[in-house]
């Protein structure tokens, strides 16, 4: 006998397929985002030589139908594996979108998750607030998300990075329920826009406010420990002269961006979390 079918919450197809435009508009606002330390935007492809935007917009559309099935998965309490396959069927249509090019591994694993905790707050009837949702995500699927982060099967970039030089990474900050999306990236957009300088320098601040604090395995990956200090060093430096609100602060993230793509560093993991806190910033209401 086929498995019942889960009870319809009122409006739920025109409610994953919203919340699957606003992943895809974050993940292009990343994009188009300018100027970003040694990464690719429709100016330049900063440090990296094998993908262009064109590359990541093709992944982009692939992506929508992932976001709107794991909204829907989200909205009816499904448990972490089937979510993980959704997670892993996706990458692989990434990968076709890109001919095996990783654009966004980081940001299916972020935003999907996000976009399931915003299916499971919704339909909990809960008003959709940063704190709600980052409470439902963790109730849903925290002790999952744990288990996650030792899992000793990946043999990826990162987790090299992770073992030669005992960086964190996705697998950590989703352990914790991406605290930097919600205490860090969020944060430093809304205070921006609070300061009204509008959503170009509030995602700037952003960026910047991520890569100051998060272990980036992108950055140890290219780079070591020494471009990950570099990573932090001129981050901090740049949000402790007051981010965009200093006037120069356009000439100042230019250098940046020469000086990373000289070095070849890539904040990648930064650039994901930035696409999530547009998310959550376009999606609760406080
Ligand atoms: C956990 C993931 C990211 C894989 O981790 P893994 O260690 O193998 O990959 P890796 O470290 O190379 O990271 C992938 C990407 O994460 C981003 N990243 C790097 N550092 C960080 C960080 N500190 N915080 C957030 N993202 C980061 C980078 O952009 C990087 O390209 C994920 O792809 C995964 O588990 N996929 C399987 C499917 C799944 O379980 N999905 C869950 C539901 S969506
Ligand atoms: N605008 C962006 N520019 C570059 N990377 C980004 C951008 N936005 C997000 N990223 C993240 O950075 C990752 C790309 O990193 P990169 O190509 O350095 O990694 P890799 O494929 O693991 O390694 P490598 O190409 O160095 O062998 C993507 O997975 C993506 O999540």
């Amino acid at each position: 006998m086929p498995a019942p079918r889960p009870a319809a919450v009122p409006g739920e197809r025109a409610f994953c397929q919203r919340i699957a435009r606003l992943a895809v508009r974050s993940l292009y606002a990343e994009l188009v985002l300018y100027p970003k330390p040694g990464l690719v935007s429709l100016v330049d492809n900063g440090s990296h030589a094998d993908m262009t935007a064109a590359t990541f917009l093709r992944s982009m559309f692939a992506l929508r139908r992932f976001f709107s099935d794991i909204t829907h998965a989200g909205m009816h309490d499904a448990p972490f594996h089937a979510l993980k396959r959704l997670g892993i069927d996706a990458e692989a249509r990434m990968l076709r979108a890109t001919a095996g090019i990783n654009t966004h591994r980081g940001a299916i694993f972020c935003l999907g998750m996000l976009c399931a905790a915003i299916g499971r707050c919704h339909a909990s009837g809960a008003a959709l607030t940063a704190g709600r949702v980052h409470a439902t995500l963790l109730d849903g699927w925290g002790r999952e998300l744990g288990a996650h982060s030792v899992d000793a099967e990946a043999h990826s970039n990162g987790s090299r990075a992770r073992s030669a030089y005992a960086a964190s990474g996705a697998r950590e900050e989703g352990a914790r329920g991406f605290p930097s999306v919600f205490h860090v990236g969020l944060p430093a957009l809304r205070r921006t826009l609070d300061a009204g300088r509008g959503m170009r320098a509030a995602r700037i601040d952003a960026l910047f406010a991520l890569m100051a604090r998060i272990s980036d395995t992108n950055v140890y990956h290219r780079g070591g420990p020494e471009g990950a200090s570099t990573v932090r060093r001129q981050a901090r430096a740049f949000v402790a002269r007051g981010g965009t609100a200093s006037p120069d602060w356009e000439a100042r993230a230019r250098a940046c961006h020469r000086d990373f793509v000289a070095a070849r560093l890539s904040p990648g993991g930064a650039a994901d979390l930035l696409g999530a806190a547009c998310l959550l910033q376009a999606v609760t209401v406080g």
